[in-house]
């Protein structure tokens, strides 16, 4: 699944493919033309693109620096559509040209930077088209002013428009390709997604960051003696139990059937294990009641650190785990983190 970002990039890329060819195509067809009229200067220009588009063809899909290669491309392609409206003896109707460039940097910059370069694309282009086309009656002027003002408004409202909507539905999508829809929390995406975020943070802070699963014990039981409802009722009583127990910049998502995953940022090893293992004390001292069904749900949990147990989420989640089974084969509703593990694991080889 791809993460909101590379969604975004990948949706620019395809764009660009399409303006790229309609530039390579323009590009040979206009230069020949202009050539043939003697605009040495126009089709000079015109050449140029249709070669840049050829040369980021293939590029363009694989770049890692697709947002400056946009803007290395489209700068000079608005500033030549300007250009050619300048050149003596261009023809006026080059004007429909500047109507595209709403549409072209709304799609491939987004809202905010293509708001800007259209507006001062537009306002060159109009200030060009002005200076070399319009002359003569003040009436026909004024009309001819007022269609291009009103059609470049049209245009860039829409473009506007849909690009505001596309990013927001796109972002309504990510949000729940993200989300467990039992619980409402994160899922095995989500913790992904903010464990890159995180764990970047605490490299460079050399800040703490903890992963903690947790499983509930017995839960087939549960659902065999009570049935699935219950049991659904159970893993979302459990969810919303430990969301109210941990802070807003820790994320809690559901990580498999009755696996939950926390990550904990910014607390200390010993600090990390006092607070889940309140969670757990809590949690089996509390009841939990559904359908006139009085229940305890405990909970075993493993813990592991960034940087110490490992630096990428699998080996992390993989060190969680078999703390988890430490805890379950030690009993079931504790929590085993590496500084007790040891103790856990003479304990068991005693036995
Ligand atoms: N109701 C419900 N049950 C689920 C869901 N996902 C997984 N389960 C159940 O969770 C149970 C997990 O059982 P086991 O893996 O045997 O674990 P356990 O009974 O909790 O035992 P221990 O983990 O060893 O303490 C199975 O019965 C699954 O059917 C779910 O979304 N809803």
């Amino acid at each position: 699944m791809l993460n909101s970002l590379e969604q975004n990039v990948q949706y620019r890329r395809s764009v660009m493919r399409v303006l790229l060819l309609l530039t390579m195509v323009g590009g040979v067809i206009f230069s020949i033309l202009n050539i043939y009229r003697g605009l040495w200067s126009l089709a000079a220009v015109e050449s140029v693109f249709g070669l840049f588009a050829f040369f980021l063809w293939h590029r363009i899909m694989q770049t890692m620096h697709l947002q400056r290669w946009v803007t290395i491309y489209l700068l000079p392609l608005f500033s030549a559509m300007v250009y050619a409206m300048y050149v003596p003896n261009s023809a006026g109707s080059i004007f429909v040209w500047i109507l595209t460039i709403p549409v072209i940097s709304y799609l491939l910059m987004g809202r905010k930077q293509g708001f800007w370069v259209s507006l001062f694309f537009i306002i060159s282009g109009i200030t060009v088209y002005h200076f070399r086309f319009i002359e003569g009656d003040i009436a026909i002027n004024i009309a001819n002013s007022l269609n291009i003002i009103i059609s470049v408004c049209v245009i860039t409202s829409l473009a506007h428009v849909y690009e505001v909507n596309r990013e927001k539905n796109e972002e309504r999508l990510l949000d729940l390709a993200g989300t467990d829809k039992l619980t409402g929390l994160g899922n095995r995406m989500k913790l992904a997604e903010t464990f890159t975020l995180y764990a970047e943070y605490a490299k460079r802070h050399k800040s703490p960051l903890a992963v903690v699963l947790f499983d509930l014990d017995f839960f087939k039981k549960i659902n065999d003696q009570h049935g699935h409802h219950v049991g659904d009722a159970g893993l979302r009583y459990i969810a919303n139990f430990i969301q109210a127990r941990v802070r807003k910049t820790d994320l809690l998502s559901r990580f498999g059937g009755e696996e939950f995953a926390l990550l904990i940022a910014g607390s200390s090893e010993v600090n990390c294990f006092k607070q889940v293992d309140s969670i757990r004390q809590e949690l089996a001292d509390t009841h939990f009641t559904h359908d006139d069904i009085t229940l305890t749900i405990t909970v075993s949990a493993g813990m592991a650190m960034y940087g110490k147990d490992g630096d990428n989420l699998e080996a992390l989640l993989l060190k969680a785990d078999q703390r988890l089974y430490q805890a379950k084969d030690n009993g079931r509703n504790c929590v085993v983190d590496s500084n007790n593990q040891q103790a856990i694991e003479a304990t068991l080889q005693t036995q």
